[in-house]
């Protein structure tokens, strides 16, 4: 039998399931490049160039088991329906994906063709998402039985239903992608670069991980730094979990070396519980979670200050220095990504989805099920979660004191003495130019009047708008079962999602 394993963002040999399982038979490794997908709003070159270094360190590794990556280009139907007439393969393996709503369609797609020709297509879980209908309250147990799981060993010869593929990945034709913007810094993808990271951090880097991952200037090292990889799957998921188990198992780990590792693993967690958010309803990538907050905010506000936004010259020291970070190179730490969402929804009154865009884009870990809810949760759209409205001054004073992350991105602020880094706008014009700090924007707004004005805005579009009834709808369907039981115990229902207030966020819906 020939089987056709096609490879999305799961692009490894080891814990692959459909490539284990496919091992017995005439095996042809396919990878589509789709030239649509490329030309969507939420992808970009930088995406495309971490996913064109692993398809080649893929291709490498399957070439040594005996069976080539097939690289075609085109719509995948079309694709199959060659390598059908080609082949004469009866069945197609891979795993289920998550992604935007345009591969969801495409997958549909692929389903009606595997259906008319008679094809057998057989879709693996890779995560602990669960497709169709499923009790939330038995989720995490569901998760836990999924990467608790003995993982799949990477075959050890595959027998090649196509020998030669006269068309080699090297000499690829790149898709044309809509966004271009240069990456310079960006993270390498491939499997073994996945790897090495890994061991790298349960064995160093993961010490400080607890206490160092909310700053930009600490972040890069201390967090894993494996989204990318997760998010294409040059790393199994379950791999991690299970490795990281076992380094925070070991008999000599220090107690803080511990919790950091418990603090990771909680976090890989997260990547699934989210995912499933938009699993259980794709609309989240269109529309506000919470239906009644629909209208809070509308596209088109206020288009200079989405564009000093995205281009990083807000005139917010930290926020600016986010944004040209992650420009560069196409990472930035969870913290930061929070404050720049909040920021641009908040303080500059941006409708979610053109920010959420912005971002996914410079995402080289853009991961759909993760991204459109917490743009959301970030922006106050789920009715559920605290509000955060971040103070980006008090975030740069606490998370970048000395200004060295501001610094280095920042580089009109560099002659800028600490005192007034955070906030230049308090220099006269003359010490400006004295200290080289000219060219550096004054921001739109004042920020602590924009959060007062977003924060009276909300409350008002709540009282008026927003439906208890609703609310619980989405709390059903979304919130986390721990959180739900917390609150269950710990407050009455108008006060459900009252939050911590610190760290310079502010719940609005107390
Ligand atoms: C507005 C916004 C958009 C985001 N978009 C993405 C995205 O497109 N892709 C993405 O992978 N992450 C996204 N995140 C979550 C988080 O910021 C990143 O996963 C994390 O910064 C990646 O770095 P790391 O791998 O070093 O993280 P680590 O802290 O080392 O975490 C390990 C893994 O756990 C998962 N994870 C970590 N934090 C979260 C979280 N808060 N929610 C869900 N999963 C988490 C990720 O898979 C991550 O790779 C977003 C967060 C915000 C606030």
């Amino acid at each position: 039998m020939t089987t056709v394993v096609w490879f999305k963002r799961d692009l490894r040999v080891d814990d692959h399931g459909p490539l284990h399982d496919a091992a017995a038979d005439d095996v042809i490794p396919l990878y589509v490049v789709e030239p649509d997908y490329w030309q969507l709003p939420d992808t970009s070159e930088r995406q495309w160039a971490f996913m064109h270094d692993s398809l080649l360190d893929l291709d490498a590794t399957l070439r040594d088991l005996g069976a080539p990556l097939i690289v075609r280009h085109g719509e995948v139907t079309a694709v199959l329906h060659r390598l059908r007439e080609a082949t004469g393969f009866t069945r197609l393996v891979s795993h289920e994906e998550t992604g935007n709503d345009w591969t969801f369609q495409r997958d549909r797609a692929v389903a009606r063709w595997c259906r008319q020709q008679g094809i057998q297509w057989r879709e693996y879980r890779q995560f602990g998402v669960v497709r169709g209908p499923h009790n939330r309250d038995h989720w995490d147990h569901a998760w836990r039985r999924v990467m608790e799981a003995p993982a799949y060993p990477a075959p050890s010869r595959l027998t090649p239903a196509l020998t030669a593929d006269p068309r080699a990945l090297e000499s690829l034709t790149e898709p044309a992608c809509r966004d271009q913007r240069p990456c310079p810094g960006r993270q390498r993808g491939g499997m073994s670069q996945g790897q090495t990271l890994l061991a790298d951090f349960l064995e160093q880097r993961s010490r400080g991980y607890e206490k160092r991952i909310s700053s930009p200037v600490t972040a890069w090292e201390a967090s894993s730094r494996l989204s990318p990889h997760i998010a294409h799957g040059t790393v199994s998921l379950r791999r991690i979990v299970q490795q990281c188990r076992a380094a925070a198992a070991a008999p000599d780990i220090a107690g803080a070396h511990r919790r950091s590792l418990k603090a990771f693993r909680s976090r890989l967690h997260w990547h699934c519980h989210f995912i499933q958010k938009l699993e259980d309803e794709p609309a989240i990538e269109f529309q506000t979670i919470h239906p009644d907050l629909e209208g809070l905010r509308n596209p088109g506000d206020w288009p200079e200050a989405l564009e000093r936004w995205r281009e990083g010259t807000t005139g917010w020291p930290l926020v600016d220095a986010c944004m040209r970070a992650l420009h560069h190179s196409g990472w930035i730490n969870f913290r930061m990504r929070a404050m720049l969402m909040a920021v641009a929804s908040y303080h500059l009154h941006q409708h979610w989805r053109e920010p959420a865009l912005h971002l996914a884009r410079l995402f080289t870990d853009y991961e759909p099920g993760i991204h459109y809810p917490q743009a959301q949760m970030q922006s106050g759209l789920t009715g559920i979660n605290a509000l955060r409205i971040y103070n980006p001054v008090l975030q740069s004073h606490k998370l970048d004191p000395q200004g060295r992350f501001i610094r280095a991105w920042v580089p009109e602020l560099a002659d800028v003495p600490n005192e007034w880094l955070h906030t230049p706008w308090g220099l006269s014009s003359t010490q400006r130019s004295r200290l080289g700090a000219g060219a550096y924007p004054t921001p739109l707004i004042d920020h602590e009047e924009a959060a007062r004005r977003a924060r009276a805005h909300i409350k008002a579009w709540r009282q008026q708008h927003v439906r208890r009834e609703l609310t619980d709808l989405v709390l059903e369907r979304h919130g986390s079962r721990a959180t739900r039981g917390r609150n269950r115990q710990s407050t009455s229902p108008s006060k459900r999602q009252s939050g911590s207030g610190n760290n310079g966020q502010m719940d609005l819906f107390q």
